[in-house]
């Protein structure tokens, strides 16, 4: 028996091909409602923890579990998760509507269950066409319906973004958004989080086979330290009163320039005012997203993502 749930655990996971060691001690837990990114550049060991999950390679150490079962426990797996994983090959002699039906058949659903697939992604009017001529993005609504046939309770899907152009990646978005808010678990990998990042909650970012960060993209947001640069008529009057006012860390930079942390842009220039030193520059700022993704990943990278 499985526990219904439809939470995703990794615990302690750990493989190692020959030398290569491409996961190591990896551990998180995916709660059902929720869209989770699981970022890491590339290489970071997402697509082999991916395999490890669906049973497809086999972990040297650690465990994963989907309903609070192995994979392989599972009894029917297509009816608890479906999986996109890359490169995903299709029958060239089938339709994409026949390709759907011998995958109904081997996961015990209806033919009608095949129209309810086409039609939640998009491809009804193409169905009776070879996934030969499809696009690419056609080809991955395609491995996304095929992943559907068994309604499951848990969607894993590696680097779905790969190939989309701006529409499908806001199809996507909205459809596995409103696919967790039916109370369903979604892991989707990424090694770019600017792809993502208006798709997710979660995040488990991995580098080097390793956890580096894992909670809500808000708290990872909020982690970051904020601060203001202002260049002022007077720096010294503008860093007393500054301190007066109860900023304590405040760089003083070249050219009479300033860097408060943990300040607003406009509580500077606020207390500037009372001060009576004029402002020749004010800004704010926040370490983006991507600048954190980078911080955290760097010791694998050796330049910025693209
Ligand atoms: N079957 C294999 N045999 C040997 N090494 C492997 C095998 N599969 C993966 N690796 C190695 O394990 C490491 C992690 O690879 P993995 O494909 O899991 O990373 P990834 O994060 O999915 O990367 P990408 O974003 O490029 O798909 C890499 O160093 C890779 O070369």
């Amino acid at each position: 028996m499985h526990d219904g749930s439809g939470r995703v655990v990794v615990q302690n996971l750990t493989k190692t091909f020959g030398q290569v060691l491409a996961v190591q001690n990896l551990s998180f837990t995916v709660e059902p409602g929720t869209v989770t990114g699981f970022l890491g550049p590339n290489g970071a060991g997402k697509t082999t923890t991916l395999r490890m999950l669906l049973g497809l390679v086999t972990p040297t150490a650690g465990f994963s579990t989907i309903n609070g079962q192995p994979f392989h426990h599972l009894g029917n797996p297509g009816r608890v998760v479906g999986a996109v994983l890359e490169a995903q090959s299709f029958h060239p002699g089938r339709t994409a509507r026949n390709h759907l039906r011998v995958y109904a058949r081997a996961v015990g659903v209806p033919d009608h269950r095949v129209e309810e697939v086409l039609h939640l992604v998009g491809l009804t009017d193409a169905a009776g066409r070879g996934p030969g001529g499809f696009s690419m993005g056609m080809r991955q609504r395609l491995a996304l319906a095929t992943a559907l046939l068994g309604d499951p309770q848990v969607l894993v899907l590696d680097e779905p973004a790969n190939g989309l152009d701006p529409e499908g990646i806001k199809w996507l978005r909205t459809f596995l958004q409103r696919f967790a808010r039916s109370g369903r678990t979604v892991l989707v990998s990424s090694h770019l989080l600017a792809e993502i990042e208006q798709t997710v909650e979660q995040v488990v970012i991995i580098s080097r086979g390793q956890t580096m960060y894992y909670g809500s993209l808000d708290d990872l947001r909020k982690s970051q330290r904020s601060r203001v640069i202002v260049t002022p008529s007077d720096p010294a009057a503008l860093l007393k009163a500054l301190q007066e006012a109860g900023y304590a860390a405040i760089e003083q930079l070249p050219d009479g320039v300033l860097a408060v942390w943990d300040a607003e842009a406009r509580q500077v220039g606020d207390i500037a005012l009372a001060a009576q030193v004029a402002i020749y520059g004010l800004e704010s700022r926040h370490a983006d997203l991507e600048q954190i993704f980078f911080q955290l990943t760097s010791g694998q990278f050796a330049g910025r993502p693209q």
